[in-house]
């Protein structure tokens, strides 16, 4: 083990969740590793670019890819390694150390590990209709990466979730018209987002799903839809310029399947961990969407909480002495230099 580097923190995952623990980290002068799977830090939040966020504490409304460029800037602060295009596919340990064995073949070894792995490697749940998956180089979607491509256009979104009725919204005012087919009547987002699209243009088709694509002459892009009322049986036939669908994603537990550590989960994909981000196995930490808890909140701005509670506690791990949390930063010596250089600029 002489040639190898070792890590106190390495957080697996690169999201909202790995990205601010690894700022956090540094301000806790910890050497710190990120490790993405992607080609691209910044998670989830790469399924909507352009979507405006507006509820991150002290952040204007944002787009997603503004949020991105802010989070990995933030997280950059202190140099952490970055990896990026490397899946963590088990965790084991040996002595005192976390072996993260890497998709590539290298072992990454750590003295504490946060895991911030969100709902695994993101794989959108597909439009179950046979041969569907040839319109996806053409008009059929699962994410939105530009709004100004649906200007004027005629879109029928699938799904009755928060993302389904995110993008209605979104995408109503540029779009020529919207429908929404949902198998239910009723709708699972958030309440205010809801009422703002039942008081709009978009047409809901409720207790209906979409049961065939009709492909134009070229046979490369949908020109129907054909959409079933489950209730009556009946048959609409709408033509369409886009389909977009938000089914949710498939949930990749693999990780924590394929590792010797079993860290108490829930529902066999969640780590059942503490409102400090503790987990069962000592050392291993976790932050973000993958993390249950009593007082868990889903969000941006819950993610930031878990990872500074698992930083502050990975520190602890790995130097008992050290202090409960982080002085706060503007009193902390590491940005101290920074500070000096910014009231400078103040008083100029
Ligand atoms: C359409 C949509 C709209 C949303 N809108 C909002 C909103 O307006 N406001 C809000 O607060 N929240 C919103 N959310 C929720 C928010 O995006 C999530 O709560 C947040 O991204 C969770 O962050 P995370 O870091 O825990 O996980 P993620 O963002 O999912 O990041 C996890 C990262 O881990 C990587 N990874 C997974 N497995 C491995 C592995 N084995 N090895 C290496 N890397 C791995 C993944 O590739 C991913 O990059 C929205 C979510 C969606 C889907």
């Amino acid at each position: 083990m002489e040639n190898i580097e070792i890590y106190d923190i390495t957080i697996i995952g690169g999201g909202p969740a790995g990205l601010y623990s690894a700022f956090y980290a540094g301000l806790r002068e910890m050497k710190t590793k990120i490790i993405e799977a992607q080609h691209d830090l910044g998670g989830k939040i790469h399924v909507y670019p352009e979507k405006v966020i507006w509820d991150v504490g002290g952040v204007g409304p944002i787009t997603g890819a503004n949020l991105i460029k802010q989070l990995k800037e933030q997280a950059m602060t202190f140099s952490p390694e970055v990896v990026l295009n490397e899946k963590i596919e088990s965790i084991s340990k040996e002595r005192d150390l976390f072996l993260l064995k890497g998709a590539s073949g290298e072992i990454h070894y750590s003295k504490s590990v946060i895991v911030a792995i969100g709902s695994g490697i993101l794989k959108p749940q597909k439009l179950n209709i046979e041969g569907a998956e040839k319109f996806e180089l053409s008009n059929l979607h699962y994410m939105v990466n530009s709004l100004k491509y649906f200007k004027d256009r005629t879109v029928v979104i699938s799904g009755g979730g928060n993302s389904a009725i995110d993008w209605a919204n979104a995408l109503e005012p540029v779009a020529k018209k919207i429908y929404l087919v949902h198998r239910r009547d009723c709708f699972s987002g958030h309440e205010s987002q809801v009422t703002q699209m039942m008081n709009s243009s978009v047409e809901c088709l409720f207790h209906s799903s979409i049961t065939n694509l009709i492909a134009d002459q070229n046979r490369t892009t949908i020109a129907d839809v054909e959409i079933t009322n489950q209730k009556t049986g009946e048959v609409l036939r709408l033509p369409v310029d886009d389909v977009l669908v938000n089914h949710g994603f498939d949930q990749d537990a693999s990780l924590l399947q394929n590792s010797e550590l079993e860290p108490k989960m829930i529902e066999d994909f969640y780590i059942d961990g503490t409102p400090t981000s503790q987990t069962s196995v000592p050392g291993l930490f976790a932050a973000g969407d993958i993390l249950k808890h009593e007082g868990k909140l889903n969000l941006i701005a819950g993610t930031f909480q878990d990872a500074a509670n698992a930083v502050n506690k990975a520190k602890q791990f790995i130097e008992p002495a050290a202090s409960q949390s982080a002085m706060v930063s503007s009193h902390n010596k590491v940005f101290s230099e920074r500070n000096k250089e910014m009231l400078l600029e103040l008083i100029k």
